[in-house]
C-alpha cells in the first residue's frame, strides 16, 4: 500500500515537555486513520504537526522527519501555506467565516488569485455536492453560513477544505459538537471522501473509530502504542494497553 506521508522518529515539544515521543508511521493514501487515546495523549498535537499547524504556537521544537511527496515538510524546500493548501484541517468547532455560504467555500480559491465567476460557481456547486449538503442549502448559498445548524456547518467545512483540492484532510474531532444525525452524516460522508482524498481523524468515540477507519493508531503519554489495521486494533490487540484502553478499563 502506498503511504501519502512518512513520520520518522517524531518528536514534539512545548517548551520542556516532550509531547510526543519518537513516532514512526506511514499514512496509507486513500485510506481512513484513525487517532485514539485517553484526553492529552498528544493525538491534536500529532495530528497539527502534520500540516505544520504546530508553527503557529510559540516555544515550540520538533525532531525527525515527516516525508510527504519525497520531501521533508520541516525542510526548506517545503512552503507551509502550500503544505496546508495540500494538507487542509478541519476543527472539533465547526468554524465557518461569518460570510455566505458561498463566499466561505471559494475563499481560499479567492486568496490564490481565482476570482473568475464560472470557475467559482462551479467549485460551489461540486464541492456543496460532495458533502452531500447541495440539496439542503441550494437556495441559500447566498445567505450567511451562520444561519445553518452546526451539523450543516461542519459540511460547510469540509466542502471549504476539499475546495482546495488537498490530497490529504485531517480532521481533529469533528463530531464531538454534533447531534447523532449530522454524526452519522460525516461518518458517511468520510467514507465517501477516502475515494478520492486521504482522511485521518482524531476521534474520542472507539465505535467511530472501528466504524469508519482502515486503520488506527493507539496514543498514550505521547506514545504510539499501537498501529494497525483497525479490525486487528479492534479485535485481536498485540498490546495489553491497548485491550485495556478498547474495553473501557482507561480513559
Ligand atoms: N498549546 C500548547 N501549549 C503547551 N502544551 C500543550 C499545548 N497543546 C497541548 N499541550 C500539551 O501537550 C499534551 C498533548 O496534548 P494534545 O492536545 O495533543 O492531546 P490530545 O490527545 O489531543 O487530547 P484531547 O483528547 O484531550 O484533545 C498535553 O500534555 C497538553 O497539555
Amino acid at each position: 500500500m502506498e503511504a501519502i506521508l512518512s513520520v520518522r522518529n517524531l518528536n514534539f515539544y512545548y517548551g520542556d515537555n516532550r509531547a510526543l515521543k519518537d513516532i514512526n508511521m506511514d499514512i496509507y493514501k486513500n485510506n481512513v486513520t484513525a487517532f485514539i487515546g485517553p484526553s492529552g495523549c498528544g493525538k491534536s498535537t500529532f495530528l497539527r504537526t502534520l500540516n505544520r499547524m504546530n508553527d503557529f504556537i510559540e516555544n515550540v521544537k520538533v525532531e525527525g522527519s515527516i516525508i510527504y511527496e519525497g520531501k521533508d515538510i520541516y525542510s526548506k524546500e517545503m512552503e507551509p501555506v502550500e503544505l496546508r493548501r495540500r494538507i487542509g484541517m478541519v476543527f472539533q468547532k465547526p468554524n465557518p467565516f461569518p460570510k455566505t455560504i458561498y463566499e466561505n467555500i471559494v475563499y481560499g480559491l479567492r486568496k490564490n488569485g481565482v476570482n473568475k465567476k464560472e470557475i467559482l460557481d462551479e467549485v460551489v456547486e461540486k464541492t456543496l455536492k460532495a458533502v452531500a449538503l447541495y440539496d439542503e442549502v441550494k437556495d441559500k448559498i447566498y445567505k450567511s453560513a451562520l444561519e445553518l445548524s452546526g451539523g450543516q456547518q461542519q459540511r460547510l467545512c469540509i466542502a471549504r477544505a476539499i475546495a482546495m483540492q488537498p490530497d490529504v484532510v485531517l480532521m481533529d474531532e469533528p463530531t464531538s459538537a454534533l447531534d447523532p444525525i449530522s454524526t452519522m452524516k460525516i461518518e458517511e460522508l468520510v467514507l465517501e471522501l477516502k475515494k478520492d482524498y486521504t482522511i485521518i481523524i482524531v476521534t474520542h468515540s472507539m465505535q467511530q473509530a472501528a466504524r469508519i477507519s482502515d486503520y488506527t493508531a493507539f496514543f498514550l503519554n505521547g506514545e504510539v502504542i499501537e498501529y494497525d489495521e483497525t479490525s486487528k486494533i479492534f479485535s485481536n490487540p498485540r498490546d495489553k494497553r491497548t485491550e485495556d484502553y478498547i474495553t473501557g478499563r482507561f480513559g
